[in-house]
């Protein structure tokens, strides 16, 4: 299969996960009880649309918890910046129809913890994302030094997806039992 092929067959599958709350809801549980989650301050999530692993639970924990939190903003194609809320309420729907910041003011700070989304993930951390290069670029430019973690589905684990020099893995996948 081909990166497109791959994108299209995890979408079909992501899209009929059945009882998908409670699978997200254990994996929530998972993700914040990760050591470095709790010992981390600034959190960089991307606020999640269709079949993602849902997040908007996981940004109101945070803000509750008086964490900050930075989501994506698109800035142009591939290209994407960091941008503070303080609640999901400063978010309204913007470019693909995601949820974005709706005054999106660039914030320079580095993360401690990054979770990246993916539709397909392989047994060295590496990841298929939608296929516009956004994490990859963005990973680069501030994410080096996050504790990047992303959350898979049983589906969504292959051997090897045969990385090309651009991808960049991420530190820990949290893959569903
Ligand atoms: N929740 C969330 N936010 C995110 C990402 C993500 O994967 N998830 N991104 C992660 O990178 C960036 C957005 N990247 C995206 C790239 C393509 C499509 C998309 O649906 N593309 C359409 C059509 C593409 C086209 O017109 O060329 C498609 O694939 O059908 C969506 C998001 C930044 N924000
Ligand atoms: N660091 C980079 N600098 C320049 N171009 C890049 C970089 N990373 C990726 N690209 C370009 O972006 C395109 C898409 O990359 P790729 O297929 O890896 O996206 P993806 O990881 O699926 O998407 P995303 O990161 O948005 O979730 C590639 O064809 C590549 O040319």
């Amino acid at each position: 299969m081909n990166k497109k092929e791959i994108r299209k067959q995890m979408l079909k599958q992501r899209d009929s996960i059945s009882d998908k709350q409670k699978v997200d809801d254990e994996l929530l549980k998972e993700l914040e009880n990760l050591k470095e989650f709790k010992n981390s301050k600034n959190f960089f999530v991307y606020v999640s649309f269709g079949s993602e692993f849902n997040t908007h639970k996981l940004i109101k924990d945070l803000l509750e918890q008086g964490k900050k939190v930075y989501v994506p903003y698109i800035k142009s194609k591939g290209h994407m910046i960091a941008v503070e809320i303080k609640s999901m309420d400063d978010l309204a729907p913007g470019a693909y129809g995601i949820l974005e910041p709706k005054n999106p003011v660039e914030s320079d700070v580095k993360f401690d913890f990054m979770l990246v989304p993916g539709l397909c993930f392989d047994k060295n951390k590496y990841r298929i994302g939608y296929g516009g290069g956004f994490y990859d670029r963005f990973i680069d430019k501030i994410g080096e030094d996050s504790y990047k973690v992303s959350i898979v589905y049983d589906f969504q684990l292959v051997d090897d997806l045969n990385p090309e020099e651009f991808d960049r893995p991420v530190d820990k996948l949290i893959i569903q039992k």
